[in-house]
Formats: structure tokens, sequence, C-alpha cells
């Protein structure tokens, strides 16, 4: 052990000379340089058993730091700046951590596979008469990687590659989640070609914890999410894009928000919350898709009215009306020869959902949310593109006790006997339910329980009677449209009937018009006959 210590320590000083050989070179006068870095690097190179690497902050892409540089950033905050002797601490622009780095020219060192291999975070100030590229300053960040050269197929082929593929692992645990909207077509930063979408921290705080359903769909859902996680491979197995879609249907109120806001939580995910009404037809509805990332999760909520044929979405309230009126369902026009470049049409959105675009990136989950599935086209909701429908639906005991527990802490109660049976009697949705259990007048005194409990009874037993007192006028008002019809039929029926004697009389009187007549032709009938 005391041994390979020696060695360690032996290699980390000759790896640390000639990385300071290299750097002293770099401070010589340019006229100089050349000619001691020809004659140094052979030296160096004869001498030296160690090879060099160095990854650029910015590499082809002027404007862009680097992916491999990031990743080694990650990897080395992640795995070895703990052994650094000169640490800098700072919050990353899109992280939620502490991100702790190597601070500029400190060494670190790492073992992979018995190979020692030496980091150096360096910086170079660039010539004061050069016009620097690179955003922010004139100075050239970069990483060096030192190591033996009997390591260089280990490096190039195992070592390198797992850096990049564990720092980029860091970076998505450390970083923050983002919530996305898609930017109005046409607005300034659209038309740039860029920023497509607008995003800002996502924060939700729900949970599948928090989340009140039934246990058993909720522990599988749960199951699925962890195996679509998990399921790279199986995608690539059977030749399928690495995306799932899911349905989430039911009233307004029963949690579809939230367990959008659950699942991104649990996956870990950003999320793309779409809003079709802002997108200008199919080209630009595709480009959104492209420049959104793996590991999120699109939403694009209500999709029964999100859009009509003129593109335009329609108020909850007009709708509503609309519906009333016995208008006809918003549909997306399906026609293709209707794809006039100025909508977004079904056809556009099956495409944005398995068109062969959408396996660009992986790793992605499509929701859909509405309140009636009946008013979808099938096409749309087809297994295979909406692989899973789930019903959120109104609050039953199971949920019930759920909610009680996260907002009153309490499992048990002499009144839950009664919640359960008028929660299988009443239709309230969660939302309410949750209300009742955080009344706001309440919030600044310490939240009563039975006070809440009891107010959710007389609120189930109102909602219970109201429900009641509808159906009986709906059962009225039916008996009475019923009886109506059955009237309006009848009174039909016996003016058809009295139409059709009455032009019975009339042929029957035309009839004997007609024999009187030929009787005077044929002279049978006599003068005083007549
Ligand atoms: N199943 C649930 N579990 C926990 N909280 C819920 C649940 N359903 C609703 N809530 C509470 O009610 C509020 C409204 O729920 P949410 O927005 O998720 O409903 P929704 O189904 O999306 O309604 P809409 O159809 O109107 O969009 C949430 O903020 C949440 O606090
Ligand atoms: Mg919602």
């Amino acid at each position: 052990m005391a041994m390979m210590d020696k060695w360690t320590g032996l290699g980390s000083a000759l790896a640390s000379f000639f990385f300071l050989w290299s750097m002293v070179q770099n401070h010589i006068p340019v006229a100089f340089r050349y000619r001691l870095s020809t004659w140094g690097s052979k030296l160096v190179s004869f001498f030296s058993p160690y090879l060099e690497l160095t990854i650029n902050e910015y590499g082809a892409e002027v404007f862009h730091r680097s992916d491999f540089y990031l990743a080694v950033e990650a990897y080395l905050s992640d795995a070895c700046a703990r052994r650094a002797r000169k640490l800098r601490a700072e919050l990353g622009k899109n992280s939620k951590n502490l991100q702790v780095s190597v601070d500029d020219n400190d060494e670190v060192t790492d073992v992979f596979a018995g190979a020692t291999i030496w980091w150096y975070a360096c910086k170079q100030m660039a010539g004061s008469q050069v016009i620097s590229w690179y955003p922010g300053e004139e100075v050239r960040r970069f990483y060096r990687v030192v190591f033996h050269r009997r390591h260089r197929d280990l490096v190039f082929d195992r070592y390198l590659p797992y850096v990049l593929e564990e720092g980029r692992a860091v970076t998505v645990r450390n970083r923050q989640r983002r919530l996305f909207t898609n930017n109005p077509s046409g607005s300034w930063s659209s038309y740039r070609g860029k920023n497509v979408w607008s995003h800002v921290p996502f924060e939700h705080p729900a949970t599948f914890d928090t989340l009140a359903m039934d246990p058993v769909d909720k522990e599988e859902i749960l199951d699925e999410l962890q195996a679509f996680k998990e399921a790279k491979d199986y995608y690539t197995k059977v030749g399928k894009a690495w995306k799932r879609g899911y349905l989430l249907y039911g009233p307004p109120g029963t949690g579809k928000s939230t367990m959008i806001a659950a699942m991104a939580n649990f996956l870990d995910y950003d999320v793309y919350d779409l809003e079709l009404t802002a997108v200008k037809n199919n080209t630009e509805l595709r480009k959104l898709f492209i420049e959104t990332t793996g590991k999120s999760i699109i939403v694009i909520e209500d999709i029964d009215c999100s859009v009509d044929l003129t593109g335009k979405r329609k108020d909850k309230k007009a709708e509503k009306k609309a519906e009333a009126d016995g208008a006809d369902k918003p549909t997306l026009p399906t026609d293709p020869d209707k794809d006039d470049g100025t909508k977004v049409t079904l056809s556009g959105l099956l495409n944005f959902i398995d068109g062969l675009w959408s396996a660009c990136g992986g790793e992605r989950i499509i929701i859909f949310t509405t309140n009636h599935k009946d008013k979808l086209d099938p096409a749309l909701i087809r297994r295979g593109r909406m692989d899973r429908h789930i019903e959120m639906s109104y609050c039953r005991f199971q949920a019930f006790k759920v909610l009680a527990k996260n907002y009153l802490d309490v499992k048990e109660h002499e009144l839950f006997g009664q919640i359960a049976q008028l929660l299988e009697e009443t239709d309230m949705s969660p939302a309410d339910v949750a209300e009742n259990l955080m009344p706001m007048s309440k919030m600044k005194k310490k939240r009563d329980a039975n006070a809440c409990f009891e107010g959710l009874v007389e609120a189930l037993k109102q909602a219970k009677e109201e429900a009641a007192a509808k159906a009986l006028a709906e059962a009225a008002k039916a008996k009475e449209e019923a009886e109506a019809k059955a009237k309006a039929e009848a009174e039909a029926k016996e003016a058809k009937e009295k139409d059709k004697a009455e032009a019975e009389a009339t042929e029957n009187n035309r009839g004997e018009d007609k024999g009187k007549d030929s009787k005077m032709n044929n002279g049978e009938i006599k003068e005083g006959d007549k």
C-alpha cells in the first residue's frame, strides 16, 4: 500500500512537472515560444511517459459551452472535487444545489480500473490584441487530463466515455427542473429562430404521496413510470421510440394537473406545457417538438377545446353555453386538404405524437387532459398513441383518507364512517373536499380536525340534497318534455287523421259529381230529373 502511495506520489509530481512546463511555455514571449515549444515538446515527449489531452470550454460551436467540458466539470465536481485542495463553490445557473468545483490551476487525481489520471482546471488569458469570440471575457478555460501512455486505450475507450456519461447524469441530477411554455408564433423571440419555448423554474410541490386517488391505481401508475424510466434498452429492442402517452380525463378539480406535476417530480423531468392555440400551423408544431429535450413531459391541457376550425381557443364559459345550446363540439380539422399552413390540424397533431420526428431525443412522456373523453377523435387516443387512459374521478373514501392525512394529519376519526357513506352517495371532487379540509378562514388558527370534518359532512349532505333536487327537477323536466312530446304527437296524429278524412270526403264528392256529369253526357238524366 505504502509502495503504491509512493508511486502515485511520484507520478503526481512528474505529471505536475510536465503540466507546469506546458503552462510556463504559454507565458513566454511569442517570439521564443515557438522554438522553445518545439524543442520542449520533443524533449518532453522523449522523456515523458505521460500523455496530455485538452478539453476546451468552447468547442467548435463558439457560442455554446462544449458538452464535454460541462460533463467533465460536473463529473469532477461530483466525483473528485472533494479531493482537490482549492475548490470553488457556486450556485449554477440552472442548478438547485450548491456546486463545488475544482478551482483554476488546481489538480485532482482520479483512479479508474487501476489507472491514475490527473485532471487540471486551467485558464489562459487571451492576448489583448485578439478579438475574443468567447462570450463574456477574454479568458480561455480548459481541462487538461494527464495519464500514463500505457493507459492510452483505457482512457480513450473507456474512461472518457465514462466521464461523459457520469457527468451528464450528475448534470441531470443537479439541475433545476424547468416548466416551459411555447411563445406565441410571430413573437420577437420566435422570429430569431430560437427560444420557441420560454421557461421558469418548475416548483410544483405535488407528489404521489399528496395525490388523492385509489391506492391500487396509484401503485400501478408508479410502477409503470419507474419501468418506463429504465426501459431505454427495451424500447430499442422492440424498435419503438422511447416515449409514452397518457390521457388523463375526468371532471374539473379531480387532480389531472396535479397528477402531471406529481409525475414530473417523480421522474425528475422538465415539463413542456404546450398551448396549442398559440401554434400557427403544423410546421411550427413540429419545430416546437424538435426543440424539446429528452427527460421531459409534454402536456396539452383541455385537448377537447384547445382549437376549433379557426384555431381560436374557446373560453370555457362560451363553450358551456354553446354546449347548452346544442352546438357541435369543437374539433380539429381532419381533412388533410384543409391543412393550408395556417392552422394546426388533427393529422399534424398525430404526427407530433408519433410521426418520425417524435423519436428524436427520446425519453418523453406526452399527456393530454380533458373533461370530456367522448368528445375526442378516436384516432387521437387509440392505444399506442395514448398508451394509458387514466380516469381521475370524484373523491371516494380511499382518496379522502389521503387528503385527511395530508391536510390534517388525521388517520382515524369517528366521522369517517359517515363521510365514507356520503362520499359513496355524492359526487364531490377532491378539490372541493380539500377546500373543506383547509378553510381559508381557519388558516390562521390551528386547524381543528373536528370542525373540518363536521364542515365536510355538512357540505356533503348539502351536495347530496342539491343533487337529489337536481335529479328530481331533471326527472320532472324530462317527464314534462315526454308528456309535451306525446301530446304533440297525439295532436299531430289527430290532425293528420282529420286531414285524411277531409281529403277522402273531398274525393268522394268529386266522384259523385263526376258520375252525374257522365250520366248527363249519356242522356241518362232527363230534363225533369235535373
Ligand atoms: N386527486 C387530488 N389529490 C390531491 N389534491 C387534489 C386532487 N384533485 C384536486 N386536488 C386539489 O385541487 C386543486 C385543483 O386540482 P387540479 O387543478 O389538479 O384539477 P384538474 O383535474 O386539473 O381540473 P381541471 O379539469 O379544471 O383542469 C389542486 O390544486 C389540488 O390542491
Ligand atoms: Mg387542470
